[in-house]
C-alpha cells in the first residue's frame, strides 16, 4: 500500500465531560460511506456507551454501519493502529477518543513516531466546554496550553451557551487555531477527512455533496467552515509554495492535493497533505492523471481570494535546477 493511501488518525481530546463521546458517536452516525474504526484509549473505561460496545480492553466489534470499535490501553495503541488500519477492513479513517485526562501531546507523539506506513497523523481535536470555558480554564490552567497545540478546536454545547465573545476568546486563548461551534459534536466529518477512494478527490469536499446529505449537519457548515479549491496546469515554484505553506493563515485546518512541479527528475505526483502545522509530501508516478496542481483547502475564516492569490502566485512556468525542490524533498515520504 503507498502512503498515499495512508489512513488519517484523528485524534479527540478534551476536558471530562466537554463532549468527545458525543462528537465520536456523530461521526460514526454520520459516516455516509466513511468506514470509521474507533479507538477509545480510556485506560480501561469504555465509554462509546451510544454504540453501547461493552467490551473489555483491546475488543474490537464489528458495528451495524460498518463501523469497527474497540477499546485499548496506551502501550496497545500501535497494535491496535495496525489491526484497524489492515487493508482488506477498508477503514478510510481512524479516531482516537483520549480520555479527558489524557495529555493530547503524548498521544500526538506516539502518533507522529509510529513507524506503521499504513496510518498517518490527522489532526488532534481538541473539544471545549462551551458552558464551563472559564471555569475549566481556572481549575486546569494547562487547558490553555491543550488548545495552542490543537490543530482544531469545536466549541461545543453551543446549544446552551452560543457567544460570539466566547469564540473570539477560545480563538485567542488557542492563538488562531480553527474554531468550530458545535452542539452535541455535530461536526461534518467532511472536515476531518476524506472518504478513500470510492470518490474522486474533487467531489469528496464539494458542499453539494455535504448540503445534500444531512440537513442537521448542514446547517452548521456555512458558518463552521469552508474549502476553497485550487488548480492550475502551470507548475509550482517549489520554493514560493513551501513559502506559502510555511506561512498559512491561522485558520487553515487541512490541505490536500497533487502538485505539479517543472523540475526535470521531479516531475512526479506530489501529493500534499497537510493538517494543523504538520506537513508532508507523498510522491508518485502521475500515471493516467493529468499532470496540474489540485488543492483543496479547508478551515474557517478564510480569505477566499488572498488564498487563491497566494497560491497563483507560486505558478512559475519555466523549467527550475534541481536545487529548488532540494528544500521540500525533506518532506517527501
Ligand atoms: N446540552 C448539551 N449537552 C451535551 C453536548 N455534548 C455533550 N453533551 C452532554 O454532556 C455530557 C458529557 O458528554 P460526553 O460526550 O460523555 O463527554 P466526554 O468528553 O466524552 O466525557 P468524559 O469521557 O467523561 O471525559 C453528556 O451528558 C452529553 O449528553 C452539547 O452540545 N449540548
Amino acid at each position: 500500500m503507498s502512503t498515499s493511501e495512508a489512513i488519517p488518525v484523528v485524534l479527540v481530546a478534551g476536558y471530562l465531560g466537554s463532549g468527545k463521546t458525543t462528537l465520536v458517536n456523530h461521526l460514526l452516525t454520520h459516516a455516509r460511506d466513511h468506514r470509521i474504526g474507533v479507538i477509545v484509549n480510556d485506560f480501561g473505561r469504555v465509554n462509546v456507551d451510544a454504540l453501547a460496545v461493552a467490551g473489555q480492553v483491546d475488543a474490537m466489534l464489528p458495528m451495524g454501519n460498518g463501523c469497527l470499535c474497540c477499546a485499548v490501553d496506551t502501550a496497545g495503541l500501535d497494535r491496535m493502529l495496525k489491526r484497524l488500519a489492515e487493508p482488506e477492513l477498508g477503514i478510510d479513517a481512524i479516531v482516537i477518543e483520549a480520555s479527558g485526562l489524557a495529555e493530547p501531546r503524548d498521544l500526538v507523539r506516539m502518533l507522529l513516531s509510529s513507524e506503521n506506513p499504513r496510518v498517518a497523523y490527522g489532526g488532534l481535536v481538541e473539544v471545549v466546554d462551551a458552558v464551563e470555558f472559564e471555569a475549566n480554564r481556572v481549575r486546569h490552567p494547562e487547558l490553555d496550553e491543550h488548545l495552542r497545540f490543537a490543530d482544531l478546536v469545536v466549541l461545543n454545547k453551543t446549544d446552551r451557551r452560543d457567544d460570539p465573545g466566547l469564540v473570539e476568546l477560545v480563538r485567542k486563548v488557542s492563538e488562531g487555531r480553527p474554531v468550530v461551534r458545535s452542539a452535541f459534536g455535530a461536526i461534518d466529518p467532511g472536515l476531518l477527512f476524506d472518504a478513500r477512494e470510492r470518490k474522486p478527490v474533487a467531489r469528496q469536499l464539494s458542499f453539494d455533496d455535504l448540503r445534500h446529505s444531512d440537513s442537521e449537519v448542514h446547517e452548521h457548515l456555512h458558518d463552521a467552515y469552508r474549502s476553497v479549491e485550487f488548480s492550475s496546469d502551470t507548475p509550482l515554484h517549489p520554493r514560493h509554495l513551501l513559502a506559502f505553506l510555511t506561512e498559512r493563515p491561522a485558520g487553515l485546518y487541512r490541505m490536500k492535493g497533487p502538485v505539479r512541479f517543472a523540475v526535470p527528475g521531479y516531475d512526479d505526483r506530489f501529493l500534499l497533505q497537510t493538517v494543523g502545522p504538520y506537513l508532508r509530501f507523498h510522491r508518485s508516478p502521475w500515471g493516467a492523471e493529468a499532470p496540474a496542481t489540485r488543492l483543496v483547502l479547508i478551515g474557517t475564516g478564510l480569505d477566499e481570494d488572498d488564498l487563491l492569490a497566494r497560491l497563483a502566485a507560486c505558478a512559475e512556468p519555466a523549467e527550475l535546477p534541481e536545487r529548488a525542490i532540494l528544500p521540500l524533498l525533506k518532506y517527501c515520504e
